[in-house]
């Protein structure tokens, strides 16, 4: 690319190159991990859908369904706006949150696989206690508990897939975290379709226990997985650690010295570290701690979740029925698994700059698009009474090509990106950092969505986009190239780097970081 913004692989004769094979072993005790990320999406695609079904809403918000019921106003930008139902849905995220800290530390102290563990056990308990809700408390405590379960997910799996996978399919093996969310909200989307049709009322507490398959499947999956060498390492037991790099390498002993010396190095550098968090905020990692603030900040607002959330709100607003609206939400869902396999298959061939330039202009095009569409026909006062069915038909395209973009792009990137670029000795407290700011920004949208839409009307998609935009000039300036790097070697990028290069430690010429 030009700009000299990409690491120059005319280096490449330098950088180390660890021998080693995409195993079975490998593949699968990857792609279990990564399937943590079906509970988070499996919620994610659930709340939508249940807190638009007339008995959930008449047990628990009473108040909001019969406002609903006796609301005439054809204002269709405020129908929805209340505070209550969207703390329902944003509560977990904020469990999710606080959770994440515990999480960190249960990661570096016990290891990445009782983390992921934990965080199933939790969320199973959590949807049993959902699915059998009498009163709203019960509702909140299991909704808090799945956000625990969610926040041990997060702060493990992608750290988990990062280190046991060879460097040169990291990216690939990565996003399988991401498909797995999208199959979550995708599988979630479908089901909710069906059990609001079931006769009785109980139909939520079939979306809601629901939760509990993927929980269960991970929880008993994760008891058979091997921690990765570097939490051996970060354990003390350098014989096993050994052993296990050279199992998952699939090569012979004195081929895997060079990298597990790397790690080793490494291992024995954090435990130097007594406070990870106090280290993280020195000069030289300041790279790495911009993008964890910056990178999950960015993924969430470019306002994916206001489509993932309230699909089924969005498009019973532009004028779908209560039927339709659900199966508009599946065409995106599953256009959302479609397109995070294009990043399954490019991620570690087209690079990570090059998916996320691409996914980011085509975010705005139709951003700015689709908000102009919307003011188009509701203008200012959001009055309308009539849509023509081809307008429907092309917002709903216009979704789905925005949903693409994000999908290829910042959706796996955004957890991809950071799990690679944290050495060792501040990799837990950074991705708690990753983990805490999306889940807060996850909060803060799901919360102020139906409010600000209310507010800002279509100008909302403008919102969205103004950032979008500003997201983009900041991947072409700020993030270096990481495909292709072992995560040992990741310094390099940094030193290399035309911004960067004054904040990170140099070599000098006998190869000491000075
Ligand atoms: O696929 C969309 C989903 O992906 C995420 O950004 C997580 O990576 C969620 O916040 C969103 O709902």
């Amino acid at each position: 690319m030009a700009g000299g913004f990409d690491i120059d692989h005319g280096s490449k004769g330098t950088m180390k190159q660890y021998p080693g094979n995409l195993t079975w072993y490998v593949k699968f005790t990857c792609i279990i991990a990564a399937l943590g990320g079906l509970i988070f999406g499996y919620d994610i695609g659930i709340s939508g859908g249940v807190t638009s079904m007339a008995p959930f809403l008449q047990r628990f918000f009473p108040s909001v369904y019969h406002k609903e019921e006796l609301d005439t106003s054809t204002n269709q930008y405020c129908k929805f706006d209340d505070l209550k139902l969207t703390m329902f849905t944003s509560s977990l995220y904020l469990a999710a949150l606080v959770a994440s800290f515990f999480a960190s530390w249960v990661t570096r102290k016990l290891g990445r696989r009782m983390s992921m563990l934990l965080g199933g056990l939790i969320f199973l308990v959590g949807a049993a206690i959902n699915a059998f809700a009498v009163n709203i408390i019960m509702l909140i405590v299991g909704r808090l508990l799945l956000g625990v379960g969610v926040g041990f997910s997060m702060q493990s799996v992608p750290l988990y897939v990062s280190e046991m996978a060879p460097y040169k399919h990291r990216g690939s093996l990565n996003v399988v975290f991401q498909l797995a969310i999208t199959i979550g909200i995708f599988a979630a989307n479908l089901i909710n379709y069906f059990t609001s049709k079931i006769k009785g009322g109980n139909g939520w507490r079939y979306s809601l226990g629901g939760a509990m398959v993927p929980a269960l499947f991970i929880f008993i999956s994760a008891s058979f997985l091997p921690n990765t060498p570097n939490s051996m390492l970060e354990k003390g037991d350098n014989d096993k650690a050994r052993a296990m790099l050279r199992h998952i390498r699939g090569v012979t002993d004195k081929e895997v010295e060079e990298e597990f010396n790397d790690i080793l190095a490494a291992s024995e550098a954090s435990k130097q570290v007594k406070n990870p968090w106090k280290n993280i905020i020195k000069r030289q990692y300041r790279p790495q701690l911009v993008m964890a603030i910056l990178i999950p900040f960015f993924q969430q607002i470019t306002g994916i979740n206001v489509v993932m959330f309230y699909a089924p709100v969005l498009f019973k607003t532009i004028g779908f029925g209560d039927n339709a609206s659900l199966g508009s939400a599946l065409i995106t869902g599953t256009v959302n698994v479609l397109a995070t396999l294009v990043s399954v298959y490019g991620t570690d061939k087209w690079g990570r700059r090059f998916l996320f330039l691409e996914g980011g202009i085509q975010l705005f095009v139709f951003q700015v698009l689709l908000g102009a569409l919307i003011g188009w026909k509701f203008g200012v006062s959001g009055n309308v009474t009539e849509l023509p069915k081809w307008y429907a038909i092309v917002v709903v395209v216009f979704i789905c090509i925005y949903v693409a973009a994000f999908a290829w792009s910042w959706g796996p990137l955004g957890w991809l990106v950071p799990s690679e670029i944290f050495p060792l000795e501040i990799r837990s407290a950074a991705q708690c950092i990753v983990v805490s700011v999306n889940m807060f920004f996850t909060f803060l949208i799901a919360q102020l969505f139906l409010t600000m839409l209310c507010h800002m009307k279509f100008g909302l998609f403008l919102f969205f986009a103004f950032f979008v935009a500003v997201m983009t000039g900041f991947i072409y300036f700020f993030l270096p190239e990481t495909k292709n790097i072992p995560i040992e070697e990741m310094s390099r990028v940094w030193r290399e780097h035309w911004f960067w290069k004054k904040y990170t430690l140099q070599e000098n010429q006998e190869g000491l970081q000075v």
